[in-house]
Order: C-alpha cells, then sequence, then structure tokens
C-alpha cells in the first residue's frame, strides 16, 4: 500500500512526558537502495520484514510492504543484513487526532532524534508540538536505510 508520511527533526524531550509507548527497534536491511529498500526489524517481542519502494517527489508518499515473521526468522535474517545494524527507541505520542512516531537513535547515530507522522491524505492538516524541529521529509540522508550506511556520528 501507499504511506503518506511528514518527518520531523525533534528539538527537545518534552515529547516524553506525554508518549504512551515506548518500545525499542533494532533493524537491518538486505537492501538499502532507496528504490526497494528490504528491512528486517525487531519491535518489541515482534518481527517484520518490510519492502519500500521509490517515493514520490515531495518525498511524502512511498509504497510499503509489511509481513509480521517470528523474532527466530527476523535474527536470522538480521545476520544475513548489510553492515549498520539500527538500534532505537520508538515512542508513540497522540497529538489531537494523530500519533507521532519519535525515534530516538543510539550508537553511531547516537544525538539524532526524528519525529514522523503518518497521514490519510497529502493535504491532511495536523498539530504541530513546540518541541517539533524543522521538516526533513524526502531527506533521503534521513531514511533509516541511510542512516544504516552513513551514519549521524559521520556527518
Ligand atoms: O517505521 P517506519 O515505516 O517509519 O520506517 P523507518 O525504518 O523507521 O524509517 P524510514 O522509512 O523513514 O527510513
Amino acid at each position: 500500500m501507499i504511506e503518506i508520511e511528514r518527518k520531523f527533526l525533534v528539538k527537545s524531550d518534552d515529547y516524553k512526558s506525554v508518549a504512551s509507548s515506548k518500545t525499542r527497534i533494532v533493524q537491518g536491511f538486505l537492501n538499502t537502495d532507496p528504490n526497494r529498500t528490504v528491512r528486517v526489524r525487531i519491535k518489541g517481542e515482534l518481527g517484520f520484514i518490510t519492502v519500500k519502494g521509490k517515493s514520490n517527489t515531495s518525498g511524502t508518499s512511498r509504497f510499503e510492504w509489511e509481513k509480521e515473521i517470528s523474532v527466530e526468522d527476523a535474527e536470522n535474517l538480521l545476520k544475513l543484513c548489510e553492515k549498520g545494524i539500527l538500534d532505537k527507541y520508538r515512542y508513540e505520542v497522540p497529538i489531537g487526532n494523530h500519533v507521532y512516531e519519535v525515534d530516538e537513535f543510539y550508537d553511531e547515530n547516537e544525538g539524532l532524534t526524528v519525529a514522523e507522522i503518518e497521514l490519510n491524505h497529502e493535504n491532511e492538516s495536523f498539530d504541530k508540538p513546540a518541541w517539533l524541529g524543522i521538516e526533513v521529509t524526502g531527506e533521503v540522508k534521513y531514511y533509516n536505510s541511510q542512516l544504516s550506511k552513513t551514519p549521524f556520528n559521520l556527518w
């Protein structure tokens, strides 16, 4: 299916006090080509494999296909992934009618925190909390697949 998402930097920790959940995510990539990324993820107690396609010109929408797999399968697939496993905490932060997903990265990407909001329509309006920084939608270097190869501490 096609997912519509906008991505922002996060400029303070204030989202933490209003977060409804916090989950650890470990993920790697079998392919980091932005036109066909293949991601293996362990999120909490669940495993997933996800294929993402090329984004539209504005970077707001992208084909995304995902299947749940066992954690054991995910662990085995993670061993086949390219170098650069990502480790992050994801906070779900309800704001108005939407839920921001705020990712706080570790290891080589320590210091980077980004927020994503999924929309139903390109022109849908949404609230922007004070902790939200500049928009980075469509900036390829902020794709997780790229962060795994060229992490934040090398920028
Ligand atoms: O959880 P998602 O689908 O937002 O995916 P990601 O791997 O956290 O991020 P991106 O697709 O922006 O690299």
